[in-house]
């Protein structure tokens, strides 16, 4: 059957764990096709980012219209913008209703500390983008700077995803996975539904691996939304897809700092066990270079 389409525009992450490539990879975990527009390069491992080359706005554009004047894309992710320019195209297209069930990740900052986003772009967000997202997706921090207040207990957290709803969303997730005071064990994100707060809650996995969690989140959210999901359903889908890819990540020794997650950990618990049910291969690997029985010039056409 042939899958529904979602397009994430976001920065590319040179270490794989991150940005345009944890969009594709969720999509793809999720049977979502995956398209993309990079905003952005980045070169940056699990340690942190070493350079931004960002990409001409008009550039990026382009990539957004090749895709959608061809493909049916039903649900739209955006990630690290990097640049004014870039956000105010983005938010031209949403404002012309190009970006269907749009979610929004402010990405501003990485999970390293290093700026993801030009500082004169913050008012542009509030005031350009955010009334467009069916789905904004801000992480603690970055939901302080925008409401320019400090938030330190979930009462606190919950007062500010009400307070980006009324900026225009139909939806706010306020993430807590750098957790307030009052909920260790748990990673707690509220979700402001256009009428009501609630909370979706999930155990804190202990792991440095989390590179990458909140673009896993919003692609995750997104790839829900392109396959019907509404949106109470999606973030909830989001949460728990994230939550197995932590846990799944959390196994793993990749890089010297926050190293990534494993989008595929359903997949592999799965192909594990039927791996084991086939018991061990009995085959013989080809040698490299191939076999050394074969003349390859006897392949060749005449
Ligand atoms: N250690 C953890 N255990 C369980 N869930 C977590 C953990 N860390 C983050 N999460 C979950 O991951 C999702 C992303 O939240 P987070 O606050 O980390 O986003 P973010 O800061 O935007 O991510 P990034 O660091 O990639 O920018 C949320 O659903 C959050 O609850
Ligand atoms: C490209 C890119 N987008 C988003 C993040 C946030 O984690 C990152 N580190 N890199």
């Amino acid at each position: 059957m042939t899958p529904p389409v979602a397009l994430t525009i976001a920065g590319s992450d040179s270490s794989g764990g991150a940005g345009v490539q944890a969009d594709l990879k969720t999509f793809a975990a999720l049977g979502v096709y995956g398209t993309s527009a990079v905003t952005a390069l980045t070169a940056q491992n699990t340690q942190g980012v070493r350079a931004i080359h960002p990409v001409p706005a008009d550039f990026v554009l382009a990539q957004v219209e090749a895709v959608l004047d061809d493909l049916p894309v039903a649900a739209v992710k955006t990630g690290m913008l990097a640049t004014v320019e870039i956000v105010r195209a983005v938010a031209n297209l949403a404002a012309g209703g190009r970006l269907p069930e749009l979610v929004v990740d402010p990405v501003m900052v990485s999970s390293s500390g290093d700026r993801l986003l030009e500082p004169q772009a913050e008012r542009l967000y509030l005031a350009a983008l955010l009334p467009h997202a069916a789905v904004f997706t801000p992480n603690l921090r970055e939901a302080e700077v925008l409401l320019n207040t400090v938030i330190r207990t979930l009462g606190d957290q919950r007062e500010a995803a009400r307070a980006l709803g009324a900026l225009g969303p139909a939806t706010v997730v306020v993430k807590g996975g750098h957790a307030v005071a009052d909920v260790a064990g748990e990673a707690v994100d509220v979700v402001w539904d256009g009428d009501r707060v609630h909370e979706l809650r999930g155990h804190r996995i202990d792991t440095r691996n989390n590179h990458g969690t909140g673009c896993t989140f919003a692609s995750a959210t997104a790839a829900a939304l392109a396959t019907g999901s509404d949106a109470h359903q999606a973030v909830g889908h989001a949460k728990d897809f994230v939550t197995g890819a932590i846990t799944g990540g959390a196994a793993w020794r990749l890089g010297r700092g926050h190293g990534p997650l494993d989008h595929f950990a359903d997949r592999r618990t799965r192909s594990a066990g039927v791996l084991r049910l086939n018991g061990p291969t009995s085959g013989q690997r080809r040698p490299v270079g191939g076999d050394p029985n074969v003349d390859p010039t006897q392949l060749l056409p005449p």
